[in-house]
């Protein structure tokens, strides 16, 4: 069963699950937590292709794209489900007779696209061993806290933020789902050297989506005509996908996601954190981001 479907049966309210519980020392939902045993043990097949991210930083985005792009463009192919439930969330644990992502990962034909927010050390060993393609993407972490600010007040599914000056301080202390952003874009970063990884940046993607489809394509090892290639930067683009029902999470009851609180495809924008931000606050955070990115080469653009 789907969540879109359980809300014919009034379940969802039994079945919101904002207790968190820690695998190995990285905030997790209790169900993630206590599935971890499967979900490490998640057995990936060379021709998967994993879109790996920190939540909130263009997964929806690059899936659509990737799906345009594995269709050709076809735009009804694009619609046959939610984006959630054509890119399995891998650790995304939900209790019987719910599908958990798992459940959706094996029942899947390959070729198969994958979702995960997991920093890099948790990733299942089996993509590694099998060498399987990835595609990061990563977003300035100002932008992030703030989308993931506003996720954590409408969905129901993860813990409430608290009040936003609280919330800069647990975003800082990665006390937040899937961990420390600062964390996990180092992470990634430092194994895309060794592994098929194509790294990409939220900023990049904003200012010029066709160069950045064009790198996507490249590592799919895909080519589209200029005609599709148009096709794809259009229905991608924030504004067509804010009223794609099958992309903007909509079909979701509300006892889950409250559009109504705060939109799914809310902003769109590089930058819009200065409209959170407070002078004092951006100082103390860029002091201590200073302080936790120190030594890497991974640099963010905050505006464009
Ligand atoms: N097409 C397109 N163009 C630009 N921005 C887009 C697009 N699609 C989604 N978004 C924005 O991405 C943010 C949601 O991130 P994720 O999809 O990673 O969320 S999730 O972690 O999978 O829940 C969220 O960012 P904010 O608007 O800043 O909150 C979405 O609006």
């Amino acid at each position: 069963m789907s969540l879109e479907e359980m809300k014919d049966l009034h379940l969802e309210e039994k079945y919101l699950q904002p207790e968190t519980k820690e695998v190995n020392g990285i905030l997790m939902t209790k169900m993630i937590s206590d599935n971890w045993d499967k979900i490490w043990n998640f057995q990936a097949k060379p021709d998967d292709l994993l879109i790996a991210t920190y939540a909130k930083a263009g997964t929806t985005w690059t899936q659509e794209i990737v799906d345009m792009i594995q269709n050709d463009g076809d735009l009804q192919k694009c619609q046959r489900a939610n984006t959630f439930d054509r890119h399995p969330f891998i650790e995304w644990a939900l209790p019987p007779p719910l599908s958990s992502g798992l459940d959706l990962a094996n029942k899947m034909p390959s070729p198969r696209t994958l979702k995960t927010h997991l920093p890099v050390q948790m990733l299942p060993p089996s993509f590694w061993k099998e060498n399987t393609k990835i595609i990061y993407v990563a977003r300035n972490a100002k932008d992030c806290l703030v989308s993931y600010y506003h996720f954590s007040r409408m969905n129901k599914m993860v813990p409430d933020p608290g009040s936003w000056e609280e919330y800069i301080e647990t975003f800082k202390a990665g006390k937040v789902l899937w961990g420390s952003w600062y964390d996990h874009v180092k992470g990634w970063w430092h194994a895309k050297d060794q592994h098929r990884i194509l790294y990409l940046f939220y900023e990049d993607m904003k200012e010029d989506p066709k160069r950045e489809i064009q790198k996507i394509l490249k590592f799919l090892e895909k080519e589209v005509s200029e005609e599709v290639l148009d096709k794809i930067i259009h229905h991608t683009s924030f504004e067509v996908m804010k009223e794609n029902p099958m992309a903007n999470y909509t079909t979701l009851p509300t006892s889950i996601m409250d559009h109504s609180i705060s939109p799914f495809m809310r902003r769109g924008m590089p930058g819009d954190w200065k409209n959170y931000f407070t002078v004092a606050q951006n100082e103390d955070f860029d002091k201590d981001y200073e302080r936790k990115m120190a030594g890497s080469t991974l640099t963010f653009r905050t505006a464009l």
